[in-house]
């Protein structure tokens, strides 16, 4: 099914690569180098009004999940992971400034929440890849740790994906520019796939695959399910088209992974999707 188009003269166009890069960083605006100051508004973070490099100058990892208390729990498991100084507990959420994200700093990990769907990661990522540029961090990875609904897997199996798709198996990121829809490459660090793959296979009772991810933009009716306030199709048909999702190689199904691949592809940040 081809896009709907606000305007019929409008194209849909693969994207080129065509964005200039502002030095090594991972931002690729012109435009941010004009300004005199950059506030991050959803971190209630800002350039003038505090020392990014000496905050997140040393970030090496940055894992991301929908909840702000999974994610302070996290960074707080990864505290004592990395046998920091205490236990932990008195952790401070840096975004407490703002309630639309959280943010934990565990040495060099950062634990970050981004809400649920597209719309709220990508707003997130925005931001987050102008920190990471400001505090001058090189080398990055980003990983994503949520849930999912499994597809034709063992319950409890964590997918490691390759590739995101949209709801027509499409591997694809339609992102809406002005007034044309851009398709944008959603494919993950393939490298990294595998050895976090290898990685899980030395844990006993650890069953990982690696497999497509589908995002879709609702929880309900977008994911076939029959328990929303709204529901047109049959449960046949609900079958019906996971077994061709199956097909196609989706192994489960989440609403953020397209743009979280799109941006990571675009920007040049190695990116792990859970
Ligand atoms: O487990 P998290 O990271 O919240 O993400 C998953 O859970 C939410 C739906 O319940 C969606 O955002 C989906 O992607
Ligand atoms: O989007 C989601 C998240 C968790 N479980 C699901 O089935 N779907």
């Amino acid at each position: 099914m081809a896009p709907i188009l606000a305007d019929n003269s409008s194209s849909n166009l693969p994207e080129r690569d065509n964005y200039v890069n502002n030095g090594f960083g991972y931002v690729k605006n012109p435009h941010l180098d004009l300004l005199s100051e950059d506030i991050l508004y959803h971190f209630d973070l800002g350039t003038r009004t505090h020392d990014l490099p000496s905050m997140f100058g040393d970030v090496k990892f940055v894992c991301v999940g929908g909840s702000p208390n999974r994610m302070r729990d996290f960074a707080i498991f990864i505290y004592q992971e990395l046998g920091l100084d205490g236990d932990g507990s008195d952790i401070t959420d840096i975004c407490a400034g703002t309630d639309r994200y959280s943010m934990y700093k565990a040495g060099p990990v950062l634990s970050i929440s981004h809400g649920m769907g597209i719309p709220s990661i990508s707003i997130m990522l925005h931001e987050l890849i102008k920190l990471l540029h400001h505090a001058k961090c090189r080398d990055v990875t980003i990983i994503r740790i949520g849930t999912s609904g499994g597809i034709g897997i063992e319950p409890g199996t964590v997918v490691i994906t390759d590739i995101a798709v949209d709801a027509f198996f499409r591997p694809q990121f339609e992102q809406v520019i002005l007034d044309k829809v851009v398709i944008r490459n959603t494919q993950l660090d393939q490298k990294l796939a595998e050895s976090l793959l290898h990685c899980s296979k030395e844990i006993d009772d650890f069953p990982s695959i690696i497999g497509h991810t589908m995002c879709t933009y609702d929880f309900y009716e977008g994911q076939g399910r029959l328990d929303g306030a709204l529901c047109s199709f049959s449960k046949e048909e609900k079958c019906e088209y996971l077994q061709r999702a199956y097909i196609a190689g989706v192994r489960n199904i989440e609403m953020e992974s397209s743009v979280f691949a799109a941006m990571c592809h675009l920007c040049g940040l190695k990116g792990i999707f859970l």
